[in-house]
């Protein structure tokens, strides 16, 4: 018997990869990327809500054979966890979404693209290949034109799915960006918005969006509580379009459908309620993602690993069950693990991923991915379970804060 496989004897977990990381990027790129809103006390209880719950394991049950597949958006993916949608991921890495993509593509992983990215849909599914299955994030704008072209491009594109992000009506308040006055480098561009789409020069992050971040002037957000916000105007950055303060289930996700179908799904990232994942279901979306947007938005929020079970209970009500996926504060695979048993039925995964493009691009990338997918086959293999459908609540307990022990 061989020790467990390592790709890289420097950095043998996603601990390690955030150090080597943090060592590597500049002070704004690593304020921007690791930060949360306010105390940061949300993306702090992310991570730790996965230490309230401990593995109950299986034994002498021929574990010789363990299948870590799932399939989505109608693809084989090689275990049950995506690339989540970050922004901007050229600070990290000269080569940004493109590393990301290769790493996916050799990983068989699926890819969530940021509407805010540093390079463009079509360039990004190139770099993934025409069979790989990605998703668009979309921030649905304001200004509808610009979001149906997106949608338009997409599906030209190939993309299978769009994941509509429906925490951020307003932006959250990261102290560390507003303190370091963060903008996107000039060599950078927003790439979806810039010139070439529809001759309309699209600026990147300039000084004046910077201006809308610590004011909070048009995010909707400013201190004078009776004021009327007016639509955003002119250039699209992400201080000034990717908060909409006006979407609506009724209006937008209606909209939306018809804008995608039948060439892409429709999904919501930032349910964090049962309330919302019943209106979801309700309104027939093809998937839900649990997610607080990494602790970015609000603070105080609850950790995405405990508002799963309510999700999971309102949706297993529901006649028209829908996938339930969850994010934020995975760094192990037996995280991966313990969502599932609790009933998500995929995870993804954000901050890692940026950690290992700004360690070592594309290969820093397949690092993260391939000690996550090793922990998790570990996991399920000491766990004594060989088929991902098969990872239950009955592998969990649940610890509380003196040492109590308790089944679900
Ligand atoms: C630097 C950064 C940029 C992000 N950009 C986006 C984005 O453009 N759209 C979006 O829906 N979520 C965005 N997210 C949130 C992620 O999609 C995901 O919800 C979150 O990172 C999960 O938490 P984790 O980082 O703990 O894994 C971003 C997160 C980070 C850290
Ligand atoms: C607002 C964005 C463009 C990026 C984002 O979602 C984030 O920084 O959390």
């Amino acid at each position: 018997m061989s020790y467990p496989k390592a790709h890289d004897l420097n950095c043998l977990t996603i601990g390690e990869l955030e150090a080597l990381a943090t060592q590597r990027m500049d002070k704004l790129t690593r304020d921007y990327y690791n930060e949360g809103a306010d105390s940061g006390s949300t993306l702090a209880e992310n991570i730790s809500a996965y230490q309230k719950y401990r593995i109950r394991p299986r034994v002498l049950r021929d574990i010789s054979s363990i299948d870590t597949s799932v399939n989505i958006f109608g693809h084989k993916n090689s275990i049950p966890l995506g690339v989540a949608p970050t922004a901007m991921q050229c600070l990290a890495h000269p080569d940004g979404e493109h590393a990301t993509a290769r790493a996916c593509k050799k990983m068989d992983i699926v890819m969530g693209l940021s509407s805010f990215s540093t390079s463009t849909i079509e360039e990004v599914k190139e770099s993934l290949g025409t069979e790989h299955p990605a998703a668009l994030q979309l921030y649905l704008f304001e200004e509808r034109e610009q979001s149906r072209k997106m949608i338009q491009r997409a599906k030209k594109a190939g993309y299978k799915a769009v994941l509509l992000t429906v925490d951020t009506p307003l932006l959250g308040r990261r102290n560390l960006e507003i303190r370091n006055q963060f903008k996107l480098p000039k060599h950078l561009r927003v790439a979806n918005f810039t010139l070439g789409q529809n001759n309309n020069q699209m600026d990147s992050i300039e000084e004046k969006d910077v201006e809308l971040n610590t004011s909070t002037a048009g995010s909707g957000a400013g201190h004078d509580s009776s004021s009327k916000r007016a639509p955003p105007t002119g250039s699209i950055t992400f201080h000034s379009h990717a908060p909409n303060p006006t979407l609506t289930w009724d209006r937008d996700i209606e909209w939306l459908k018809q804008e995608c179908y039948p060439e892409m799904e429709v999904w919501v990232k930032g349910i964090a309620t049962a309330e919302d994942a019943l209106l979801a279901c309700q309104h027939r979306v093809d998937g839900i993602i649990v997610s607080n947007h990494g602790g970015r938005q609000l603070n105080g929020a609850l950790a995405t690993l405990d508002a799963l079970p309510e999700v999971v209970d309102a949706v297993r009500s529901q006649p028209n069950r829908v996938p339930v996926h969850v994010d934020g504060g995975i760094r192990h695979g037996t995280d991966v693990f313990k969502a599932l048993a609790l009933g998500a039925d995929f995870v993804w995964v954000g901050r890692p991923v940026l950690w290992g493009l700004a360690y070592k691009g594309e290969e820093g990338v397949e690092l993260c991915l391939k000690l996550l997918s090793d922990e998790f086959k570990l996991c399920m293999g000491l766990a004594g379970v060989t088929k991902v459908e098969d990872i239950g609540k009955e592998y969990l307990v649940k610890i509380d804060r003196s040492g109590f022990v308790s089944r679900l």
